[in-house]
């Protein structure tokens, strides 16, 4: 089955959003990844549950959502009812990551544990059992446009392996510094969604890069 890609719409045009979106979605992108950055966690500020609610109805495409803030069981809740399809949340920003995970599948919604480069895999390895989705951030979270971390190749196989041995059902996620160059890499590890932001909304031809990214996770 071919690779799934989830635009980053942290590197579209906000003069143009509608526009941005209807382009990943036409181009055949399957989800949209909407990062959620609080000022704590990350440096950045970005949205909040209410813009992915006027987000909901303007795409079928499934609302893929990262939670960049610390704590974030204290607002899981209101994400799944603005309408998330899936909902990330980073091991490191809750001592409660058992707790926010149940809260998630409770509102019907797929669970996804999230970890940063300097974090093994073993720090999720407790959760597995529970998770629809696991993201590998290849970069340090917090910005669009930077550099592909090649450590993460490894921890994919692992977590690839762990899931075989227990017969475990995640998906595998990357986000960070995808392009045509860093994403086979990814694939034959066995990472089977792709985030990608700034390769797809800078420059030229967002739809291009979408089919080419397909195309290579074959
Ligand atoms: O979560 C993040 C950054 O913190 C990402 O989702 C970025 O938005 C990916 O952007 P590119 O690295 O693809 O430009
Ligand atoms: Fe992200």
């Amino acid at each position: 089955m071919a690779g799934i890609i989830a635009p980053s719409i942290l590197s579209a045009d906000y003069t143009n959003l509608e526009r941005d979106v209807k382009l990943v979605e036409s181009a055949g992108a399957e989800y949209l990844h909407i990062d959620v950055m609080d000022g704590n966690f990350v440096p950045s500020i970005s949205y909040g549950p209410g813009w992915v609610k006027q987000l909901r109805p303007e795409t079928k495409m499934v609302l893929d959502v990262h939670l960049m803030v610390m704590n974030p069981e204290k607002i899981v809740d209101e994400f799944a009812d603005a309408g998330a399809d899936i909902i990330g949340v980073h091991v490191e920003a809750t001592p409660h990551i058992h707790r926010a995970l149940q809260m998630i599948k409770n509102k019907g919604v797929k669970a996804e544990v999230v970890i940063n480069p300097g974090t093994p895999v073993l720090a999720i390895e407790s959760v597995l059992d529970m998770v629809d989705q696991v993201l590998v951030m290849t970069v340090n979270p917090g910005f669009g446009g930077q550099k592909f971390l090649p450590s993460a190749i490894e921890k994919i196989a692992q977590l690839k392996a762990i899931r075989e041995e227990l017969g475990y059902n995640f998906d595998i996620e990357i986000d960070g510094g995808v392009n045509n160059e860093t994403i086979t890499a990814a694939f034959e590890a066995g990472a089977n969604v792709f985030v990608a932001g700034s390769y797809v909304y800078d420059k030229v031809d967002p739809a291009a890069k979408i089919t080419t990214l397909k195309d290579l996770t074959k």
